[in-house]
């Protein structure tokens, strides 16, 4: 655990860039996508296969460990690296939008969130301190300070109050991580202000004042809509070291993942490769397709002939839809794997553009081609 926390700027493209950033446990290729791990397995998933796709890093949800197994235990074992056997950089986040979005009888005061476990009801309360001792608890490599994500839409003056209350958790996560977080580890400040240019400004300044490794765009994806998502990024990210890493957090739809780079995002994570492809959606070049559908009963050809992913490569859309309709154990497993190969693989398209000085063209391309609804 020597190797200190870096990220180095490679290519740029316009806004978009392309960078690497080095962990203890490995280095991590930007623009990258994170594959969701909530409760330390990425669903349906072995690790090694999650690997294969060419994912750098995963995410883990500090919420769901906190409640089951604790966080306590996962240290026992070793941390959540050699628990779940994910060897590479683990991101995890502070637990706080997933206790507003999944808690019960959750209670927001200046000290932090208390809350009730969705599992069992036992009572919780996660400050900034406590968020910041699970997460290196975990062993995280990339930490996430306690936040509040606000809702959409609120109020200018509520948006205020929010992300001035999410400041100064960013302040106390800081003063925590710097106290018990080991030198190979980092934590990233998150900017709020919901909708509001003046707001994301004074959520920017504010956090550089306090000074982070790397700066998380909080607040978005959450109903707003892809214009209004993608005003937001054009008024914050020209306000953040540019040497630093910027992470869109809960993003997104492939068309989000190329318009987000466009506007100088380096990291994303979403559940939506993994969740749709439980439920039988998968995702390739040409836009999504319901493999439920009696389209591909007697279809004949697997989903990306091209991957080296045996799920896109050695199944046919007939086989898929059967193990669908079937109910099958085995569908859920392969689509949530080719997905996440599209994912890496629409990654590693973009990074290569950006290195080469295409990407407006490769966007223009991918956006002509790439139809999210049929017609
Ligand atoms: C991933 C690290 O996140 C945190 O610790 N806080 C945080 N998480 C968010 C997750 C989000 N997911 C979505 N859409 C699916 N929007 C999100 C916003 C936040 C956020 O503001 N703050």
């Amino acid at each position: 655990m020597t190797t200190p926390f870096s990220f180095s700027l490679g290519a740029t493209d316009g806004q978009a860039r392309t960078g690497a950033i080095t962990t203890s446990r490995g280095t991590i290729r930007t623009p990258a996508f994170m594959p969701v791990g909530t409760a330390g397995t990425v669903k349906a998933v072995q690790m090694r296969d999650v690997k294969a796709t060419g994912a750098d890093i995963i995410l883990g949800n500090t919420y769901h460990l906190m409640l089951r197994p604790t966080a306590e235990r996962v240290a026992r074992f070793g941390g959540l690296h050699k628990f779940s056997t994910w060897e590479g950089p683990i991101l995890t986040d502070s637990g706080g939008f997933q206790v507003m979005s999944l808690s019960a009888m959750r209670k927001l005061t200046e000290e932090g969130v208390s809350f009730q476990s969705h599992i069992d009801g036992s009572k919780h309360m996660l400050t900034p301190e406590r968020s910041i001792e699970i997460q290196c608890l975990l062993g995280a490599d990339i930490q996430m300070q306690l936040d509040e994500c606000p809702p959409f839409p609120i109020s200018e003056e509520a948006s205020l109050e929010s992300l001035e209350l999410s400041v100064r958790w960013a302040k106390r996560s800081k003063a925590a991580f710097e106290e018990i977080a080991g030198r190979h580890q980092a934590l990233y400040g998150i900017v709020q202000g919901s909708v509001f240019p003046d707001q994301r400004k004074r959520s920017a300044e504010a956090l550089q004042e306090i000074g982070f490794p790397g700066y998380s765009v909080g607040g978005l994806a959450v109903g707003e809509g892809r214009e209004a998502m993608f005003g937001v990024l054009d008024v914050t990210t020209p306000l953040l070291p540019k040497d630093k890493p910027r992470y869109l957090m809960g993003v997104g739809k492939p068309l989000d993942l190329v318009g987000a780079v466009e506007r100088s995002i380096d990291m994303f994570d979403c559940v939506l490769p993994t969740r749709s492809g439980r439920h039988g959606q998968a995702w390739t070049w040409d836009g999504p397709l319901n493999l439920k559908n009696a389209q591909f009963v007697d279809d004949e050809t697997p989903l990306d002939p091209a991957s080296d992913c045996p799920a896109s490569r050695d199944y046919t859309k007939g086989y898929l839809n059967h193990l669908f309709r079937a109910g099958e154990y085995l569908g859920p497993m392969l689509l949530s794997w080719h997905n996440l190969d599209f994912y890496q693989r629409l990654m590693a398209a973009m990074r290569e553009a950006i290195a080469e000085g295409r990407f407006d063209q490769f966007a223009e391309e991918f956006r002509a081609r790439h139809r999210e609804r049929k017609g």
